[in-house]
């Protein structure tokens, strides 16, 4: 075993956001070394989609900052690849399944050069790791959700990122399609990449990640699942008295 300290991912530092100057999100200071597949954890309206869109710069904070690598995000947009979630994606714009997934290659592109012949083969292996080879051709709004959900990994994929962003990638998927994900989030992490879920499956925790962090407007605990997934951290979060359920699989 080395002792070298991991290098830090992301680091977040009294982040506070606010929605109508109502605070979601409390004076948070996480640190997420590389190289962790982790889940965020913690109930509706905790705040995990604001904090995942706070990192990403798609809202902006009332106090504390964000660093991708110790750079802010606007200078390492290539280093991060994000997967929202479901519900929040228009699919009504006429384009298929192929171009949806090329899309993720444009980021190392540049504006002026179009995506050829080394995109598509990128794009169709991507296709191809979901399980959508088939699908390429098909529109994208003529796919069911749990297959958007592959396509939208699929584009993530190409874009041979550092660190993955995924906004409850298991939502309205099947047992089979979670699998397959999830083997990708695996691989992910084995080739050295940094994977941050949110999550809401308490069950399938210590399975899935080896890094969780607890969130419910503030930061309640953070750090390998084996050390911190436990009862008391979960009362602390959703508030009820978690003890045993998780032994007697009523989670
Ligand atoms: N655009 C917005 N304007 C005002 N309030 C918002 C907005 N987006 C989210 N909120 C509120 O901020 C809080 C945190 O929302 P967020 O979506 O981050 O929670 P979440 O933990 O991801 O929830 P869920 O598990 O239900 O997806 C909630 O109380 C929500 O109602």
């Amino acid at each position: 075993m080395d002792d070298e300290i991991p290098k830090i991912a992301i680091a977040i530092d009294d982040l506070t956001v606010a929605y109508n100057y109502k605070p979601v999100l409390w004076d948070i200071d996480l640190q997420i070394p590389e190289g962790v597949l982790m889940a965020i954890v913690g109930p509706n309206g905790a705040g995990k989609s604001t904090l995942l869109k706070s990192i990403l710069d798609i809202i902006k904070p009332l106090a504390g900052s964000v660093t991708v690598y110790g750079k802010p995000y606007k200078k390492q947009r290539d280093l991060v690849a994000y997967v929202p979630q479901k519900g929040s994606v228009d699919w009504d714009f006429p384009t298929t399944a192929l171009d949806v997934v090329m899309m993720g290659t444009y980021g190392s592109l540049g504006w002026i050069k179009r995506p050829g012949q080394k995109e598509k083969k990128l794009a169709l292996e991507a296709l191809e790791k979901v399980g959508m080879l088939p699908f390429q051709n098909r529109q994208i709004s003529q796919l069911s959700g749990g297959q958007q959900q592959r396509i939208f990994l699929a584009r993530a994929l190409v874009q041979n990122a550092a660190i993955y962003f995924m906004d409850e990638p298991f939502q309205g998927v099947d047992a089979t399609t979670e699998k397959a994900i999830i083997q990708i989030l695996k691989e992910l992490r084995k080739a050295g990449k940094t994977v941050i879920v949110v999550h809401h499956d308490l069950q399938t925790v210590p399975e899935y990640f080896d890094w969780v962090t607890f969130l419910n407007v503030k930061k309640i605990a953070t750090g390998p699942v084996a050390q911190i997934f436990n009862d008391d951290n979960l009362t602390k979060t959703y508030g009820i008295n978690y003890k045993t359920s998780i032994t007697e699989g009523k989670l």
